[in-house]
């Protein structure tokens, strides 16, 4: 899969390449995203290349100016593209020149140069300055238009902002039902106090690579890690870990893998999450917490997941 980011849509030249394009900002990549992306993909005949044209950072964070957390960052949807059979993804930078885009002129210097023949999006997407275009526009250019209707599941709306608020409130139960995957986080392996070791509880310390979004509960989970190509079952805490340290300045992430024992410091793993097991809490001793460790570990060995 080619990936194009676009920080002057000027620079896109006019394709001799005949495309179909999903259109939207797909964060989550939820089971409706997936039904528009694949049905762009199925529809991608020969010599039609099947395209995402999206956004680099939603107009919310542009707006805001400040970071916002994601529940699928570039990176890890530039994966999810990929397995969907998508073949180019156009970033499209949020900046002010893209903000003031005319509807009509993201019809002409966007979706015809890249010879757009027919796009595919969700029923609240939205395109060009204030979010003016509309279906007929792009009707009206020639290109033909699949307009995905709303999607419940038990009256709940299929959305991004129903999935950040699973994962906020630690359902993940629900996050596997509306998404189709369990929700997950990447990040690279660093070292921590090296005191997991000392109770036979090594604990991979994660930090982030991307901007993720994060239960909001300190406490432990069960979760699923890949190290390699390899899943292993996984506890992750994420907290301040208040029986060995007062400080409450950055939350750690960190998983203890079962069934595992190499050195990974430097590595990139893959945290997925099933459960919430219980609050994040301050033992009276290091050894009480180890105790604890044990009894989580029993239950995580225990369940099917
Ligand atoms: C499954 C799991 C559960 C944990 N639960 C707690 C907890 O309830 N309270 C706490 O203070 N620390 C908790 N921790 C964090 C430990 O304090 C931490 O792993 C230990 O101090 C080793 O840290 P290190 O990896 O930096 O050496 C937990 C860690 C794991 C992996
Ligand atoms: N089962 C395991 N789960 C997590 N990390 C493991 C495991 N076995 C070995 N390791 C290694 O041990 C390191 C964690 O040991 P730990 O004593 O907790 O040190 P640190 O405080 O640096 O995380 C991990 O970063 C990884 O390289």
């Amino acid at each position: 899969m080619k990936i194009f980011n676009i920080s002057d849509y000027n620079i896109i030249e006019k394709s001799n390449k005949k495309r179909v394009a999903a259109l939207g900002f797909f964060d989550g990549v939820h089971k409706a995203h997936q039904k528009i992306i694949s049905e762009m993909v199925s529809e991608a005949r020969e010599g039609y290349v099947p395209t995402v044209i999206t956004l680099d950072r939603s107009p919310k964070e542009y707006f805001a100016k400040s970071k916002e957390e994601s529940l699928t960052p570039l990176k890890k949807k530039s994966k999810i593209f990929e397995e969907l059979g998508v073949e180019e993804v156009y970033y499209l930078e949020f900046n002010e020149q893209l903000q003031n885009l005319e509807a009509i002129e993201f019809i002409d210097k966007i979706l015809k140069k890249l010879k757009v023949e027919k796009v595919f999006f969700g029923y609240d997407y939205k395109y060009g300055v204030k979010g003016s275009g509309t279906p007929e526009m792009i009707l009206d250019s020639g290109i033909k238009v699949s307009i995905h209707e709303k999607e419940e599941i038990e009256h709940h709306k299929i959305s991004t902002t129903t999935l950040k608020s699973f994962v906020i409130n630690n359902d993940f139960v629900s996050y596997i039902k509306f998404s189709g995957r369990a929700y997950s986080i990447v990040g690279t392996v660093i070292k921590g106090k090296q005191l997991g070791r000392t109770i036979n509880f090594p604990t991979a310390n994660l930090d982030l690579t991307e901007n993720y979004l994060l239960p909001k509960t300190n406490g432990v989970y069960l979760t699923k890690t890949m190290v390699g190509k390899k899943i292993y079952k996984s506890l992750t805490n994420i907290g301040y870990n208040p029986t060995v340290s007062g400080i409450k300045d950055k939350k750690s992430i960190e998983t203890h893998i079962l069934d595992f024992d190499e050195d990974i410091y430097g590595e990139e793993i893959e945290v997925y999450f099933y459960e919430f097991l219980r609050p994040e809490k301050k033992f009276d001793s290091f050894n009480r917490l180890k105790e604890q460790l044990q009894i989580d570990k029993d239950v995580c060995e225990k369940k099917i997941f």
